[in-house]
């Protein structure tokens, strides 16, 4: 395969687990070296950005700046439509100081109830956003945006994937993201499609 970048290491800047396991196992098959920001001691930066583009952009530029080497960053997040787009770039937040998922999902059933939405599909519509930035040594950086439509379902369903998944299920399917396989989700998910798009850009 022709590549318009080699590259030798990669810094994965996020301190999130999950997403941590999800990029690892995209970047699998290009024989990338990956190190993680956590392992390089690089501090998690604030995240003051009021877009996804904003607060992937400085995630992955600190990490660039602290190793010297490409970073790639990931800001995502759920969009309610209900609930005037929220929580949005605020989804981890919704989680309070616990950094527990459930917290964040029983904050948006609630609020979904307290406006009276109605417990259909079509009124519980969401949307997982995803934002991919690689950053360079050079601090030229690279933005990718991926989508997944869906809806909030309520209670929670399946112990697979992180974060929101279990109340998650995107348009057309039955599952949660959370009763899922990885590859299930990565194969439709906000991640797996900007992930599909920097592979196009970077490597194609
Ligand atoms: O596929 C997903 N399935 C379920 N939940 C998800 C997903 N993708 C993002 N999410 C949730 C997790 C977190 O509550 C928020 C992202 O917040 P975000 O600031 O980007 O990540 P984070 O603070 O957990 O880690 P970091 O900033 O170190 O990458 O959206
Ligand atoms: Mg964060």
């Amino acid at each position: 395969m022709a590549r318009r970048f080699v590259l030798p290491k990669l810094v994965v800047a996020t301190h999130n687990r999950g997403k941590a396991g999800e990029i690892r196992s995209m970047l699998g098959p290009f024989g990338i070296e990956i190190v993680s920001a956590a392992d390089l001691g690089l501090p998690a930066p604030d995240e003051t950005g009021t877009t996804f583009e904003d607060n992937a952009t400085l995630k992955a530029l600190a990490a660039t700046r602290g190793s010297g080497l490409p970073a790639l960053a990931d800001d995502s997040g759920l969009s309610v439509h209900a609930l005037d787009h929220q929580p949005g770039v605020y989804t981890a937040d919704w989680e309070g100081l616990t950094r527990d998922a459930m917290v964040g999902m029983r904050r948006i059933q609630d609020e979904l109830a307290a406006r009276n939405v109605a417990r259909t599909d079509a009124a519980r519509v969401a949307t997982f956003h995803c934002v991919l930035a690689l950053a360079w040594p050079d601090e030229h950086v690279e933005l990718f945006h991926g989508t997944l439509d869906g809806a909030i379902v309520w209670p929670p369903r399946g112990s697979g994937g992180h974060g929101y998944d279990p109340c998650f299920q995107p348009v057309g399917e039955t599952r949660t993201t959370a009763e899922m396989s990885d590859a299930e989700k990565n194969a439709i998910s906000h991640r797996g499609r900007a992930f599909r798009m920097m592979v196009e850009a970077c490597f194609g």
